[in-house]
């Protein structure tokens, strides 16, 4: 990633539908460019609204304010924002061709005929979409269509990449490939880009930082590492990844002062029955392929989940032994609230 100087600036931005419905709390956002930041959160948090305020598609209630590069853009519509949208419904003209598709924010500025040329074909083999050029979007799959509506989007070099959900619609294998060509993308072009979505796992790989919201609220804005790691606050510990909660008491060996233990399920093994500092039995168990996601009722009381990657299949109610690493324990204290509100 190579950032530069802030290129987006939310300050105060709220917005309230109607008397009531407050779908954002006044917030504060500094976007570097060239950065991706990643809006994640559960459906309903706000995350739409926020990209629809950037884009200029909704304006932030009395007081907030929307900066590009400097500029004050609160009252400037869509159009005039030089900003690229794509959505996870394609949003392409069904009566126009590929090529046409790509070449409308072009022809709407008015660009010469070559310029257009040029840039859509540079598109087109950007998204290896070349032999599809004169097809009608009707007559393309949802992997091609999407990867016209990215092609569309970034022919005007927007100032800002806005992308709301854009690969839910798609099956998984393909929602990875174009996850890591979107990854390619943005990193090659250097643009600066906000993308929504509820998917961890697409946050953690496209975000150079994340933010994670909360009923209309900014819960904590970090690298992936650092929201994974670190979280500071009690929802973002519950919501990304799985986290376990165990007494203190109950681990073998464990010596600090802290009545309560976090641990993500990668850093505990199945051991054999005679080791392991810490044990249950197995309450469930889902074969995943590569390894095999257990739940397990430990003798404290507390439901944990573990990764084998061992072949034997588990019987429900087989005891287990595990050794979980003490010297990976998640640190909750940083935790808003402390760690009885986690
Ligand atoms: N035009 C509107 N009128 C009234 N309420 C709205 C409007 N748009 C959004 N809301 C409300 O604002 C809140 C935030 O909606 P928003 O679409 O931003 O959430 P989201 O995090 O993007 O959710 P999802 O992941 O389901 O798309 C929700 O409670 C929603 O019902």
């Amino acid at each position: 990633m190579s950032v530069s100087k802030t290129a987006v600036s939310l300050q105060q931005c709220a917005k309230t539908f109607g008397d009531d419905s407050t779908a954002l709390y006044p917030l504060n956002l500094e976007i570097s460019g060239g950065e991706t930041v990643v809006l994640l959160g559960p459906s309903g948090c706000g995350k739409t609204t926020l990209l629809r305020i950037i884009a200029g598609l909704e304006s932030p209630d009395q007081g907030g304010r929307v900066l590009f590069n400097g500029d004050d853009v609160t009252r400037i519509p869509i159009e005039k924002r030089n900003v690229g949208m794509i959505f996870q419904s394609y949003a392409l003209f069904p009566n126009m061709d590929v090529f046409d598709n790509i070449a409308y924010g072009l022809r709407v500025r008015r660009e010469d005929r070559s310029v257009i040329n040029d840039r859509v074909g540079e598109m087109l083999e950007m998204m290896q979409i070349s032999d599809l050029s004169h097809r009608k979007i009707d007559q393309l799959s949802g992997g091609q269509r999407q990867r016209v509506a990215i092609a569309r989007a970034i022919a005007t070099r927007p100032r800002v990449l806005l992308l709301d959900e854009p690969l839910a619609a798609l099956d998984a294998l393909l929602r990875d490939r174009l996850r890591v060509e979107i990854d390619s993308l943005l990193r090659t072009l250097g643009i600066t880009a906000v993308y929504v979505t509820h998917d961890q796992a697409e946050a953690m790989a496209l975000g150079d930082r994340i933010v994670v919201m909360s009923k209309g609220r900014i819960a904590q804005s970090g690298t992936p590492r650092e929201i994974y790691y670190n979280p500071t606050d009690p929802f973002v510990a519950d919501f990304i990844g799985t986290l376990n909660r165990v007494s203190a008491a109950s681990v073998k060996g464990y010596q600090g002062s802290t009545p309560e233990l976090f641990f993500r399920p990668e850093d505990a093994e199945i051991v054999s029955a005679d080791s392991g500092n810490y044990s249950g039995h197995v309450k469930s168990a889902f074969f995943l392929g590569d390894r095999t996601r257990l739940v397990i009722a430990g003798h404290d009381q507390a439901e944990v989940v573990v990764d084998s990657k061992h072949r034997a299949e588990f019987a429900i109610g087989t005891e287990v032994h595990l050794q979980m690493n003490l010297d990976r324990l998640i640190d909750m204290s940083g935790c808003e609230g402390g760690q009885s509100a986690c």
